[in-house]
C-alpha cells in the first residue's frame, strides 16, 4: 500500500496473507475469508502456482514478523480459477481458495460481506485497500499491515484515464487523480473494502494498476458484485 498508515489489531478479521513455499517461504498475495472454508482472491496471484500443497495461509495476524515455523496456518484443499481468465489487464481477475478443514472465526478472523448483484450500481463512499504490498514501485513487502482510504471511480472516468486501455466491465477503479494513496505489488487479491450503512462489503479484489500511486492512473479492482454467481456456483458443493 503506497500512502498508509499502519492498522489495529482486528481492524480487518476478513484480510489473510498467502504465503507460497517454493525454495523458501514468502507472501506472495492477500485475500480475503468470505466463509468458514473459503478465501476469495486474484487470479493472478495462482497462476503457474496452482498445486494447493505450496500454500499456507495466515489469518488473524497483523504482523508479518508474527509468522515462524510455529504460527498455525490453513493448508488449501482446493483452487479455482475463473476459466475466463488470461491476465490482469482484461479481467477475469478472480479465483477461490478451499480450506483443507474450516477455520473457527474468531475476534481476529471474521468473513467480508460479499456485495449482492443487485448492489452493481451502488456508489460506495467509505473504501479502504488494505495489504502488506509494496509502499512504492520499487518496494518491498511491508511487516504491518497497512491500510489506505481510496475514493470510489466510475467506470467512464476510469476509462478516461486508462486510454491506451480497454477498461473490462466488471472491474471498480478507486484512486486519487493526485495519486498518493494506493495499492501495490503484493497487495494482490486483498479486498477492497467498503462500509456501506454499518456493514463492510468486499466491493473489490486489488487486481492492477499502472504504476502505484501515480496521478491519474487509478487502481483497478474486480469487481465482485459481478461474480456473485460464479462464487455461488464454485463454493455451493
Ligand atoms: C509492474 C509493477 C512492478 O514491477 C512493481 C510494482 C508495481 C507494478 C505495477 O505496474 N503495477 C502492479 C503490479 C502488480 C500488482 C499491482 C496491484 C495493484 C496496483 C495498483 N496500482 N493498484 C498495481 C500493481
Amino acid at each position: 500500500i503506497v500512502g498508509g498508515t499502519d492498522s489495529s489489531p482486528g481492524e480487518w478479521p476478513w484480510q489473510v496473507s498467502l504465503h507460497a513455499k517454493l525454495s523458501r517461504q514468502r507472501h506472495l498475495c492477500g485475500g480475503s475469508i468470505i466463509s468458514n472454508q473459503w478465501i476469495l482472491t486474484a487470479a493472478h496471484c495462482v497462476t503457474s502456482l496452482e498445486n494447493p500443497n505450496i500454500w499456507r495461509i495466515y489469518a488473524g495476524i497483523l504482523r508479518q514478523s508474527e509468522i515462524n515455523e510455529d504460527t498455525p496456518f490453513f493448508k488449501v484443499e482446493e483452487i479455482i480459477v475463473h476459466s475466463q481468465y488470461k491476465y490482469a489487464q482484461i479481467g477475469y481477475d478472480i479465483a477461490l481458495m478451499k480450506l483443507a478443514k474450516p477455520m473457527n472465526f474468531t475476534d481476529l478472523q471474521l468473513p467480508i460481506c460479499l456485495p449482492s448483484k443487485e448492489d452493481t450500481n451502488i456508489f460506495y463512499t467509505d473504501c479502504w485497500v488494505i495489504g502488506w504490498g509494496y509502499r512504492k514501485e520499487k518496494g518491498r513487502v511491508q511487516d504491518i499491515l497497512q491500510k489506505a482510504p481510496v475514493p470510489f471511480m466510475s467506470k467512464e472516468e476510469c476509462q478516461a484515464r486508462y486510454r491506451r486501455r480497454r477498461i473490462g466491465d466488471k472491474v471498480v477503479c478507486a484512486g486519487y487523480d493526485e495519486g498518493g494513496k494506493d495499492a501495490c505489488k503484493g497487495d494482490s487479491g486483498g479486498p477492497l473494502s467498503c462500509r456501506h450503512e454499518e456493514v463492510w462489503y468486499l466491493v473489490g479484489i486489488t487486481s492492477w494498476g499502472e504504476g502505484c500511486a501515480r496521478p491519474r492512473q487509478p487502481g483497478v479492482y474486480t469487481k465482485v458484485a459481478d461474480y456473485s454467481d460464479w462464487i455461488l456456483e464454485k463454493t455451493t458443493t
